[in-house]
């Protein structure tokens, strides 16, 4: 039978690689909110895995919500268009939020997002994504987190998919380009 591991054409980051990577991460986090309270904004449901180890190697209280886009129009690229499918729970007024992402590849998703929150009067905003596709970018966006900045090759594991697979691969690998293209 054929496995999710046979499409993936290499491995990029092991697991034992992203423990460290998000360790290092919440680290300087750690530092930078010493005496505060983060509220954490998790942009499903691509970043649910890396938010998951990401909040428990934080030391200062972590209050959690989530929210959910899409870029309009599936498949590998993105078409432009951000809609949200859910909003948070709750007010982010006068809160120090982190939105939290797996990956910002053109930059749309999270310029958005950053635009309605900031509209919101937070105390603070600051993103955080486990990746960064640079090469890809088509709106700048400052991210003040990032793990790795990766090749321009569709990715997946960790949270993130292709058509709604692979996403629970424990690793992130580079995913054969005869699956997408298919
Ligand atoms: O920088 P961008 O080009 O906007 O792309 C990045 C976004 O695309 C993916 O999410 P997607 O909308 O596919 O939904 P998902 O998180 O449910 O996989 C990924 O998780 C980011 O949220
Ligand atoms: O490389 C990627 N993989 C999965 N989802 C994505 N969304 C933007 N870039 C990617
Ligand atoms: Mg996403």
């Amino acid at each position: 039978m054929k496995t999710m591991q046979d499409d993936i054409q290499s491995v990029l980051y092991t697991e034992e690689q992203l423990k460290e990577c998000v360790q290092k991460i919440a680290d300087k986090i750690n530092k930078d909110y010493e005496g505060k309270e983060i509220y954490a904004i998790g942009i499903l449901k691509g970043a649910m895995i890396f938010y998951a180890d990401l909040v428990r190697a934080i030391n200062v209280p972590v209050a959690f919500d989530f929210m959910a886009a899409s870029s309009y129009g599936k498949g590998a690229s993105s078409s432009g268009e951000v809609k949200i499918l859910k909003d948070l729970d709750f007010s982010i007024e006068g809160k120090h939020v982190i939105v939290i992402e797996d990956i910002v590849d053109s930059g749309l998703t999270l310029s958005y997002l950053l635009r309605v929150l900031q509209s919101r009067h937070p105390a603070s905003i600051k993103l955080c994504a486990l990746l960064n596709k640079p090469e890809r970018r088509e709106v700048d966006v400052k991210v003040d987190y990032v793990g790795y900045d990766v090749p321009n090759e569709f990715l997946v594991g960790y949270g993130l998919d292709y058509a709604s697979k692979y996403r629970n691969l424990p690793y992130i690998g580079i995913l054969k380009p005869e699956v997408y293209t298919k």
